[in-house]
């Protein structure tokens, strides 16, 4: 499979945090959904990605190409959408896109129009006057009217009503019928990845806890219940997080065959949610 973006061994480092040892792939023709709690190195990974920082060590390539010595080339191919505002407040909608526009080669005027009529953008408001929604629209609006063949988005659906939230959704699984186009983005409704994305990258603390197909992370980890009698030493060592109340206990495991040989069917077992996934790996501090 071919990989977009693949980072080995990357450091980075700042005061009191670390991106350590960093391995991920994200792979062409496929939505990848970044997923990790506040501070765990999500927009540090994306701007090193789009060289808006330098790493200390280790190799990341962006199309097969380094990506500080080719980042002008290499942004060319990318369609980039932030969470915050990046465009100039005193701008109108028309001037902000006649200035973004004049840096890409394949700068697309109708694909962008029809976005804007699509989004029903406002040309002549001023950017400072556009709501959350509306910036986040035009952000996406210019992220694919480039011909952009990688879409990385921080964060984009943050913020969103669930309506224009389902709206991103779509396009981006329209995006990537074109398996030439790919898709990567951070956020934390871990319910839109179920829906949409094909592989995961998990982040904690700087270290990449999980990157793997989406379907295989969610028939690997499952949600055990049952009563506390049941539970002894080595049952407890199969449990990467273990929450005991006075009635029973609830556990996450990524064995679930295993538990199932050794607990029978006394237990309640089911497939866990993403959030459970993450949630129960942070509490544990442990690293699947
Ligand atoms: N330029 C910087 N200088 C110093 N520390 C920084 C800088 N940028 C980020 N950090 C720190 O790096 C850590 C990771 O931040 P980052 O924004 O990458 O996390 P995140 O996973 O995107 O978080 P969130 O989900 O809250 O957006 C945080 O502790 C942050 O304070």
């Amino acid at each position: 499979m071919e990989n977009v973006v693949k980072f080995e061994n990357v450091n980075k480092s700042f005061n009191d945090f670390q991106l350590n040892d960093v391995c991920f792939s994200v792979k062409k023709g496929y939505i990848t959904g970044f997923i990790g709690p506040n501070g765990s190195g999500k927009t540090t990974t994306i701007k090193l990605i789009m060289s808006l920082l330098k790493r200390n060590s280790g190799d990341l390539k962006v199309f097969g190409e380094e990506t500080v010595a080719n980042s002008k080339e290499i942004k060319q191919r990318i369609g980039f959408v932030y969470a915050e505002n990046h465009f100039y407040n005193h701008l109108s909608v028309k001037q902000m896109k006649r200035l973004v526009s004049s840096f890409y080669d394949n700068w697309d005027e109708s694909t962008f129009q029809s976005y804007m009529k699509y989004f029903n953008l406002p040309w002549k408001k001023k950017i400072k006057h556009l709501s959350t929604g509306m910036r986040m629209k035009l952000s996406l609006a210019i992220a694919l009217s480039h011909d952009a063949e990688l879409i990385i988005m921080d964060e984009p659906t943050s913020g969103l009503d669930p309506v224009f939230r389902r709206e991103i959704l779509d396009i981006l699984s329209e995006i990537i019928q074109d398996e030439n186009k790919t898709v990567f983005f951070s956020t934390h409704i871990t319910t839109d990845l179920e829906q949409i994305a094909d592989y995961i990258t998990f982040i904690y603390n700087g270290e990449i806890i999980f990157d793997d197909e989406k379907d295989h992370i969610l028939e690997k980890y499952h949600i055990i219940r049952g009563a506390k009698e049941l539970l002894d030493d080595d049952i407890r060592q199969m449990f990467i997080h273990l929450r005991e109340t006075s009635v029973g206990f609830e556990a996450l495991t990524d064995n679930p065959q295993k538990v199932r040989n050794l607990m029978g069917n006394d237990i309640i077992m089911e497939p866990a949610s993403l959030e459970e996934i993450m949630v129960y790996t942070v509490r544990s501090g442990q690293h699947a």
